[in-house]
């Protein structure tokens, strides 16, 4: 099994169709609620509380009406870039699935957190999505008041995958975003009975965490890669990773895919070189020739006048996230991945 965990806005979509509609090994849920069966791309089932045995049989039968669950031959793909981000999903999943294959997307954090906004304003969240400026300035006021803004924390990148010795001078994503942390799975999680309903409709962790603390919409605190994946690399083992970024996936499409599919172990010759349009259930709005292949997803671009007023904004961002990103180049350089 295989889980394409993030980030948020960095292709995501884009790179689960593609996966799934050339390459007849790679199967994603399967889904009949047009009539039209097709594979649905976020499964955000490992991000919900409390996770039950049951939920566990559902979400996999959820996968079998592709393929048989057992079979070597086939890879199921969760592709829920939420995971990336919530703390108690690498130790769900390395509980649940401890050979999971991970495939990592990064995207600049500027552009990512500005790409987020965009999304989130476009789909009227409530709260009420305020100005780039606005969200990024509360956003990080929370951050520095929780001490988790990661700003000048010292960085020990070189352990190893599960060394308890490891230690950071300050915050750590768990550490800060633990929230409702549960691992693995729960006969009898709570006093509510949760027995019939689906654990989709369950609250999210992270909801349950930003209410609290920080800013619901959380577009600055996703941007911290290296944080987040040091955290997962606490419960997996690095060669079960893939890390990719953005821009290659953007401009050698097909080279990316094949490595892709070559992580998860499959036949790179079984991919269809049809670069099939998007499967995804939402409309595909945008098709920039700037990309190799076509897009689908939820995605419609700000327009130049919405970015030219945030350009202060993303230069004080770019220093903002200036120790961050060295510390992701130290954490993949370590792990040879650079
Ligand atoms: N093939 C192709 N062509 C053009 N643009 C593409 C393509 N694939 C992904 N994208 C861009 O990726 C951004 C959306 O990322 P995600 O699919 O990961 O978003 S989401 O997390 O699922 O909401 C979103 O970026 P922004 O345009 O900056 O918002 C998409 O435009």
């Amino acid at each position: 099994m295989a889980f394409l965990i993030g980030a948020q806005k960095s292709g995501t979509t884009f790179l689960f169709d593609q996966l799934v509609a050339r390459h007849p090994h790679i199967i994603g849920r399967t889904w009949n609620d047009t009539g039209t069966p097709f594979m649905k791309k976020e499964a955000h089932f490992f991000s919900r509380v409390p996770l039950l045995e049951k939920d566990f049989l559902e979400y996999t039968s959820s996968f079998a009406a592709s393929g048989d669950i057992n079979s070597q031959n086939f890879t199921f793909l969760d592709a829920t870039p939420d995971y990336m981000q919530i703390a108690s999903a690498p130790c769900r999943i390395s509980s649940l699935v401890p050979e999971a294959k991970i495939i990592v997307v990064l995207r600049d954090p500027v552009l990512r957190a500005f790409s987020h906004w965009n999304m989130n304003q476009k789909l009227q969240l409530r709260p009420l999505v305020k100005k780039f400026d606005e969200e990024v300035r509360i956003e990080i006021e929370g951050l520095r008041k929780n001490g988790c803004s990661f700003e000048s924390d010292a960085f020990t990148a070189t352990e190893s995958h599960k060394d308890s010795s490891y230690s950071r001078t300050g915050s750590s994503w768990n550490k800060c975003f633990k929230c409702k942390f549960e691992c693995g799975l729960y006969s009898a999680g709570d006093k509510k009975d949760h027995s019939k309903d689906s654990p989709l409709r369950r609250k999210s962790v992270e909801m349950s965490c930003s209410e609290s603390l920080f800013s619901i919409h959380g577009i600055v605190r996703r941007g911290f890669h290296a944080e987040q994946l040091h955290w997962w690399l606490q419960h997996l083992r690095p060669d079960q990773f893939l890390i990719l970024q953005y821009e290659q996936l953007k401009l050698s499409a097909n080279e990316t895919l094949e490595r892709v599919v070559k992580h998860l172990g499959l036949d790179p010759s079984l991919i269809s070189k049809d670069p099939l349009k998007s499967l995804q259930e939402k409309p595909s709005v945008y098709a920039s020739t700037k990309w190799e292949l076509p897009t689908g997803g939820w995605s419609i671009p700000a327009d130049n006048a919405t970015k030219q007023k945030c350009m202060q904004t993303f230069k004080y961002l770019r220093n903002f996230y200036a120790p961050a990103n060295d510390r992701l180049e130290q954490l993949l350089n370590s792990l040879g991945m650079a």
